[in-house]
């Protein structure tokens, strides 16, 4: 059992008034979990029928229906007469995908398959993850996200309006008022995947990285809220396209929006409080407080800061290992020190820390660059995340701190981290300078889309006769036989939103990111390997999440953070997540939703018109 700081979860969700139609609340029951709140296998009820099922994503299984199913479910007539596997729709999707030409048309291929059949979009994305990751996520959703609102076909979502702040309970109610939810993806779209601010088209960028935590980590996809806080945008070019969707004033800031702020978390802990909340790609002045300002109040995770942070500590992890240094002994510069930058500096700070350092020793090891060069004491204008970081003037007398190259030749860092959104920036020079100070030098280039890289990995490769350890932060093709990792978020956030959701922590502390981190650095390749990548094949990444959560839940459990053992189970008892690591990832393991038909049982209600969406 968990210590007594653990708090019984709210129940309510389970005992309010339903509203909805009979029809739709027997659905929805039948996506209640057995133990926990995700329900993976046997059959699911369902009285939708006809054109309703096949407009319900969750529940369609298209050509796939069989014969008992179409009789039973109204289908009869509006199906033609082969059933097909779905290996077989599998098969015809990836053609009409392959078929396609730009990866803008690929990717809304891909958005139209997710809203229509849920199971057969995830199976085809798994089975071709390598290929359609860069369609569905990083790089092509970014230009996607840019051109919403002249792409736009159907809505998906959550809009919330900074001039209708009194309405949040009422918007979030009308999304999905009868159902658990597990995890909200909440966006404001100011620092959209280093594109900058695209205002009500960050929708996008919650719905896509929702459909990496179903597609990396098993969360239920109809248990899961993507939100855009509509607060403006400072894009001239949306503000003056007649097309643009969202509100076209400048982005509101200071006290109204943190008002709304505020009243959307309340909202949230009312509505849903079980569910963990998911910040992502806010700007750099407003991520961060919010973070600190609501990380107790509900369990929330910032992906840029923390995600970000930990892939990039489980690569340099990975990378020190197999070149055989010490953590301790690390210097690293972060040049481009915004969110991610910001946040990869903290997450290697308590690392250090986790291993023996102290934090003023930690951060001494760290120096920060942003556009106005290393950042120093004496900078009035620093925001009080880079204070931390800021070197002495005195120790930098007679060096033009402007300059990369000079920086690194007085720090010979260890580890040169990109951040900047500064193409090119790691140029020869610079690259060269870090390998006269290592044999073998850490660099990582994440800044996307990939056009944005701060150097390409054949160049770092080439500058350091191959003796580069290399991430980045989009997908690069191997150099002379050297897998490239690319240093993606997705082996660490949807791992550690997972163990959250199963977990049922009530916050998530540093140290349980740290287990994440740990957890992912010993599943790297590369020391069986010289040529293998620092991080896992993508191809695992369901595996690489797996084990991931079972880290960050042992490590909630021992913490007393975790709230999962005071639920009851359906049957009685409560649950008992095993604290051996093998036993508890196979419990995970059990609780992840997969692509596959769960056959269809018929129940006897009559279902009204309704607008439920999945
Ligand atoms: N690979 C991954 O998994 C991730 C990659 N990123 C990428 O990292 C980049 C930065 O993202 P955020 O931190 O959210 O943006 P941000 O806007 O918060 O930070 C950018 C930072 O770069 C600095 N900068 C700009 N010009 C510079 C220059 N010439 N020299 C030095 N520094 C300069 C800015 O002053 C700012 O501090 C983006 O391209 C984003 O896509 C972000 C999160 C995850
Ligand atoms: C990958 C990601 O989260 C970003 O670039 O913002
Ligand atoms: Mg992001």
């Amino acid at each position: 059992m968990t210590s007594s700081s653990a708090q019984k979860p709210n129940s309510s969700i389970h005992t309010h008034t339903i509203k909805t139609p009979v029809g739709i609340k027997a659905a929805l029951a039948s996506l209640k979990p057995k133990t926990t709140r995700l329900s993976i296998e046997g059959p699911i009820e369902c009285d939708l029928q006809g054109f309703q099922l096949l407009n319900s994503p969750i529940f369609n299984k298209g050509s796939a229906f069989n014969k008992e199913e179409r009789s039973a479910f109204g289908l009869n007539g509006l199906l033609p007469a082969q059933i097909n596997s779905l290996d077989e729709q599998v098969e015809r999707a990836y053609a009409q995908f392959s078929y396609l030409k730009s990866p803008l048309a690929k990717n809304d291929f891909c958005t139209s398959m997710r809203i229509q059949n849920k199971v057969l979009y995830y199976e085809l994305v798994r089975r071709h993850i390598r290929e359609m990751l860069p369609i569905i996520y990083t790089p092509t959703e970014g230009d996607a996200i840019a051109a919403y609102s002249h792409r736009f076909r159907k809505p998906e979502g959550c809009f919330l309006d900074i001039n209708d702040p009194e309405s949040i309970d009422q918007r979030l109610a009308a999304y999905g008022e009868d159902k658990d939810i597990d995890y909200i993806v909440v966006s404001d779209g100011e620092g959209i995947l280093g594109i900058g601010d695209q205002g009500v088209g960050g929708i996008r960028i919650a719905i896509a990285k929702l459909g990496l935590m179903t597609l990396c980590a098993g969360i239920h996809p109809g248990r899961t809220l993507p939100v855009v806080l509509d607060v403006g945008t400072d894009n001239q070019k949306l503000l003056n396209d007649d097309l643009y969707m969202g509100n076209k004033f400048p982005r509101v800031r200071g006290e109204q929006y943190w008002d709304f702020i505020d009243k959307f978390i309340n909202a949230v802990k009312q509505r849903f409080p079980n569910a963990v909340l998911h910040y992502e790609d806010f700007g750099v002045s407003t991520g961060r407080d919010m973070l600190y300002k609501y990380r107790e109040a509900l369990p929330s995770f910032n992906d840029d800061i923390q995600g970000t942070g930990a892939v990039v500590m489980a690569s340099m992890t990975a990378a020190l290992q197999f070149s055989n240094r010490k953590l301790l002994d690390s210097k690293v510069l972060i040049y481009g020190a915004g969110s991610a930058g910001l946040g990869i500096a903290d997450q290697i700070v308590n690392h250090m820390v986790s291993h023996g350092s102290t934090p003023e020793k930690a951060r001494a090891s760290i120096h920060c660059m942003d556009r106005r060069g290393l950042i120093l004491e004496s900078f009035e204008e620093s925001t009080p995340a880079q204070k931390l970081y800021a070197d002495k003037d005195g120790d930098w007398q007679g060096i033009d701190t402007t300059s990369l190259v000079e920086v690194i030749e007085k720090v010979k860092p260890t580890v040169l981290v990109g951040c900047s959104t500064q193409a090119g920036a790691f140029t020869e020079e610079v690259v060269k300078t870090m390998y006269k100070h290592n044999p073998q030098p850490i660099v990582f280039p994440l800044s996307n889309p990939t056009r944005l890289h701060e150097a390409i990995p054949s160049d770092i490769m080439k500058w350091t006769d191959n003796n580069a350890l290399i991430a980045t932060g989009s997908p690069f093709q191997p150099v002379d036989g050297y897998v490239i990792s690319e240093n993606n978020n997705c082996f660490t956030f949807p791992g550690i939103g997972l163990g959250a959701v199963l977990s049922r922590c009530t916050t998530i502390s540093d140290t349980m990111v740290s287990a994440a981190v740990d957890q992912l650095a010993a599943l790297s390749p590369k020391m069986e390997n010289p040529k293998n990548g620092l991080l896992p094949r993508l191809e695992e990444i369901d595996e690489v999440s797996a084990e991931v959560a079972t880290a960050f839940i042992l490590q909630s459990l021992k913490e007393g953070t975790a709230r999962v053992e005071s639920e009851e189970r359906p049957n009685g008892g409560f649950v008992e997540v095993p604290r051996d690591f093998n036993k508890c990832l196979k419990w995970v393991q059990s609780q992840m939703w997969k692509p596959i038909y769960r056959p269809l049982v018929k129940v006897q209600h009559v279902p009204e018109i309704h607008t439920f969406q999945y």
